[in-house]
């Protein structure tokens, strides 16, 4: 079984929706309001587990009644926990969504998720070491994924960087990481005065760019090649970008080669699309396996 550790944010999401948004001083009446565990990290942890990785989760939660759902979560979809410890007199991470006039607004409180810190991830350096490839976000501070990239180069731990949101990635950082999956819009970010086509050439085999229902870029070394995703009626593509990063590293940390690595995220990616929700969408293994015969 691969072994995969998920370094990153975990928070609910509050999501309200409602005919209209309010304006500054207004309240508007609702329609319905429900909570769902998120968090880029969380995400990723759930997607790897259920694609059938044993997977350790470094994050935090508060000492609140979300940190215990969230906890709760994970635990439901088989992540290990060990290293996901409450923080006290501290609020879990939320997301404070308004889902009004067919778009959303969101406010993103990162509470627990700051305290995910460089001297809170060496205290589990080992884990990160014993992995078979370490997968990271940009939901918690940079210098913890200077950190963890340090630790990484280290032990020779692999790591795959996906660097959502997008802020510009240090150039230690990019160095240190195996594999750097940025969307189109990151991708410009982090490589601000190179057009896509130099940035792939500069990082053969490493830089993988997701461009959604067309699929992945990447420069082999020699041309770029295009992987095309599968074709599939989208329901939600929320969730898409982190059910591809966790599957990406599962097939990796399994060995399977390149493309075929990214064939099976696609897969499982373009399966999430079409369900309802972040976790709502991600597949188990054997859904993307039966599909991908
Ligand atoms: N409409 C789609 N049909 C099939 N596959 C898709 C679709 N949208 C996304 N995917 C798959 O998901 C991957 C990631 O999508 P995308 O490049 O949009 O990342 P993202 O912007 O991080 O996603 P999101 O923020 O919506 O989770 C794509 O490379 C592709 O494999
Ligand atoms: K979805």
């Amino acid at each position: 079984m691969a072994k995969i550790c998920v370094i990153g944010s975990s928070s609910m999401d509050l999501v309200v929706t409602s005919s209209r948004r309010p304006g500054a001083g207004e309240t508007v009446l609702g329609d319905s309001f429900k909570t769902v565990p998120g968090g880029k990290g969380a995400n990723q942890a759930v997607a790897a587990a259920r694609l059938g990785a044993d997977v350790t989760m470094i994050g935090r939660v508060g000492d609140d009644a979300f940190g215990t759902a969230i906890l709760n979560n994970f635990k439901a979809n088989a992540v290990n926990t060990q290293n996901v410890k409450p923080v006290t007199h501290m609020e879990s991470g939320t997301a404070h969504i308004v889902l009004a006039e067919g778009d959303n607004s969101i406010v993103v409180v990162e509470a627990a998720n700051r305290e995910v810190t460089p001297a809170y991830v060496d205290e589990a350096a080992e884990v990160i070491q014993r992995a078979d490839i370490v997968l990271i976000q940009q939901e918690i501070p940079e210098e913890t994924v200077v950190r963890v990239s340090e630790i990484c180069a280290q032990s020779g731990t692999p790591l795959l960087l996906n660097p959502a949101p997008a802020r510009k990635v240090p150039d230690e950082v990019i160095d240190k990481a195996a594999y750097i999956t940025p969307n189109e819009h990151e991708a410009e970010i982090l490589f601000q005065g190179m057009t896509p086509a130099e940035a792939l050439r500069k990082y053969p085999n490493k830089l993988f760019i997701t461009e959604g229902s067309n699929g992945v870029r990447y420069f082999d070394g020699e041309r770029e090649i295009v992987v095309p995703t599968y074709k599939v009626e989208p329901v939600d593509t929320t969730g898409a970008g982190d059910t591809f990063n966790a599957a990406f590293a599962v097939a990796l940390a399994e060995g399977k080669p390149l493309q075929e690595s990214i064939r099976f995220a696609n897969r499982a990616a373009s399966l999430s699309v079409t369900k309802f929700g972040a976790q709502g969408g991600m597949p188990m293994r054997s859904e993307v396996e039966e599909s991908l015969k």
